[in-house]
């Protein structure tokens, strides 16, 4: 068993969960004996829960911790009835348990708003006081803060708690490979798609005898009362704290933290739970799992918890499942009532980046419809026209069309080519055209080449497979990273057409200076420019879409494929008959993934 050290106890002195307070309500103010007058009231002490607040900034704003309420106003000839004293409002953080010094609850603030009256103010002087005012109340008040979150992780230390926040959040706990790595309880919050929100705490790891307040025990089980359900997480090949004390297999670990649990507060182990097993990645995890699982079907000691779910963290097919649990328990979605279609089309709905999204398809199709304006721009004559002007009356006047592969000259009002020259191509004395000859193409290559990507992006997005395919898990093609660099790629073929398009728009001045003034710039620049528009616009669709992407759950490279949670394995027995949410009542079924 493990003591818990100085520096442990210094480092969690940040973290600020109990503040002792001393609240008094104000005097009332003096009766006017004379004429009957009687003095206003003694102000009280509220407590009002409000977000953002801690009881490290309490303690910092107020560092005597005296919260004193103001005093009521004498009577007078001028107010007879003397005016109520001023209330003293303290904010402090929900989640907040009133107690007083002998440990006794007075009140619980669970919701930014909720008020709790801890001080009242005395009464004014008045006939029955004999005129002379009372003093308000006063006392010590303890502010016990306990995490309000959806879900605790408990676990012993280093099983890998923070390493799952990190994964199924934005939060970013440290994670290292030591005990006792996370110290101060932190919350990270699970965004889905339709914008539920699941709130997690990484809470610091357990240790034998922690109900016994061993390693701080107490500090970090309090904040497990309050979290609607627990996921457990579990290191797979067991847990050792140091080399004096006893090796624990995952079996042993799960018996000892729920013993744990129960000898802290029996009815936490009604909550409802969830079991992580993590580090399936480890060699041996596989034949330890089994025994895992045969261990928990037929447990010699009653496991005294019962979980709905066994999983492997790292496996991100694994996360997916359990996000989806998670929400399905947190945000009471019956997973009875639900039929196997209606599952999928949830877990569907909260894949984030896994839908194909309007955006993607929209960029899909503007691309391809800019792509068709390059091909037009590349094969129209129409780049510029070169006028020249007979003073013969009987004559017309003649235009030559040139384009980038053919040049043709028409007389005016004639539609007919008097001269066609497919071979301009070959002999472009433009320098501006000459440029634009490779531009295009290339640029449409790009175009195409991101095309493809997208269309990979969005089918591998809307492949759903029941199998799991462990080779295409490990693959770097997925869907985020096909459509950001799609967007880098439509970005580059706006470019190389823009710059060459509209140099043409100067080339023009330029040969209109040095030869006569006959030349100007004709349709194809303007499809050109709109092209790159076009292409500019499909660029921004994908990144604002990858970025969206990138603030939900889903990990950038996390694979595509994904699978509605697989409905074959059912926990053969509940595990315990106290559980309110067993495995078998809810239905859910128990899913091992291993990679
Ligand atoms: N191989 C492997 N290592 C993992 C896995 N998950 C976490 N780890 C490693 O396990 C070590 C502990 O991870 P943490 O996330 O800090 O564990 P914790 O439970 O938060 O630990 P405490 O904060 O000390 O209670 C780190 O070195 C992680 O990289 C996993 O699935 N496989
Ligand atoms: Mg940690």
């Amino acid at each position: 068993m493990v003591r818990c050290g100085a520096a442990l106890l210094r480092k969690y002195g940040n973290f600020i969960d109990d503040l002792r307070v001393y609240v008094r309500g104000g005097t009332g103010g003096m009766g006017y004996p004379r004429l009957g007058g009687e003095g206003g009231r003694g102000g009280d002490v509220w407590f009002v829960a409000r977000e953002r607040i801690t009881l490290k900034s309490i303690k910092e704003k107020y560092p005597q911790k005296r919260f004193v309420a103001g005093t009521g106003a004498n009577s007078s000839v001028r107010a007879l009835k003397g005016e109520k004293g001023k209330d003293c409002e303290v904010h402090v953080p929900p989640g907040i348990s009133l107690l007083t010094d002998d440990g006794k609850q007075i009140g619980e603030l669970n919701a930014a708003g909720e008020r709790f009256l801890a001080a009242r103010g005395g009464l004014g002087g008045s006939l029955a006081t004999n005129f002379l005012p009372c003093k308000g109340q006063k006392r010590m008040i303890h502010l016990d803060l306990k995490l309000i979150a959806d879900v605790g992780l408990v676990g012993f230390p280093n099983a890998g708690k923070s390493s799952l926040l990190s994964k199924i959040s934005l939060a970013k706990p440290e994670i290292a490979s030591y005990a006792f790595t996370t110290i101060q309880p932190k919350i990270g919050k699970i965004m889905y798609a339709d914008y539920k929100q699941i709130s997690v705490a990484d809470l610091p790891g357990l240790i034998e005898g922690a109900h016994a307040n061993k390693g701080m025990g107490h500090k970090f089980l309090k904040h497990v009362e309050r979290t609607k359900q627990l996921l457990l997480v579990v290191d797979i090949s067991g847990f050792q704290l140091s080399l004096k004390t006893q090796f624990r297999t995952a079996f042993e670990t799960i018996l000892l933290l729920t013993k744990e649990l129960e000898l802290y507060k029996e009815e936490l182990v009604t909550k409802p739970a969830l079991l992580a097993i993590n580090k399936m990645d480890l060699p041996c995890a596989k034949d330890n799992l089994n025994e895992l699982m045969s261990q928990l079907q037929n447990p010699q000691d009653p496991v005294r918890l019962f979980f709905l779910f066994l999983e492997v963290a790292k496996v991100s097919l694994g996360l997916d499942t359990l996000l989806f649990l998670l929400m399905e328990l947190c945000l009471g979605v019956c997973p009875v009532c639900m039929e196997v279609s209606s599952r999928r089309q949830l877990l569907w709905a909260n894949m984030g980046c896994r839908d194909v999204h309007a955006a993607t398809v929209l960029a899909f199709l503007s691309g391809t419809a800019s792509v068709a304006g390059l091909l037009a721009a590349v094969l129209l004559p129409n780049w510029r026209q070169m006028r020249l002007y007979t003073y013969n009356k009987n004559e017309r006047n003649v235009t030559v069309y040139t384009g980038l592969w053919i040049k043709c000259a028409r007389f005016d009002g004639s539609r007919d080519c008097v001269i066609y020259d497919p071979q301009w191509y070959t002999a472009v004395d433009q320098l501006d055209l000459r440029v634009l000859q490779f531009a295009l193409p290339l640029s449409m290559f790009t175009a195409v080449s991101a095309l493809f990507l997208c269309m990979i992006g969005m089918c591998n997005t809307a492949f759903v497979s029941t199998v799991p395919n462990v080779k295409l898990a490990k693959c770097l093609v997925n869907s985020a990273g096909c459509h950001l660099v799609a967007g880098l790629l439509f970005l580059l073929a706006c470019a190389i057409c823009l710059t060459p398009s509209i140099w043409v728009i100067f080339y023009n001045n330029y040969l209109n200076r040095k030869y006569e003034p006959v030349f100007s710039f004709d349709i194809s620049v303007f499809i050109a420019i709109a092209s790159a528009g076009g292409l500019f616009f499909t660029s921004v669709m994908l990144f604002l879409w990858y970025c969206a992407c990138k603030s939900l759950p889903s990990p950038f490279w996390q694979p595509l494929y994904s699978h509605a949670p697989s409905m074959h394995s059912y926990a053969s027995q509940p595990y315990s008959t106290r559980s309110r949410l067993s495995a078998v009542e809810l239905d859910i079924p128990v899913v091992t993934h291993s990679s």
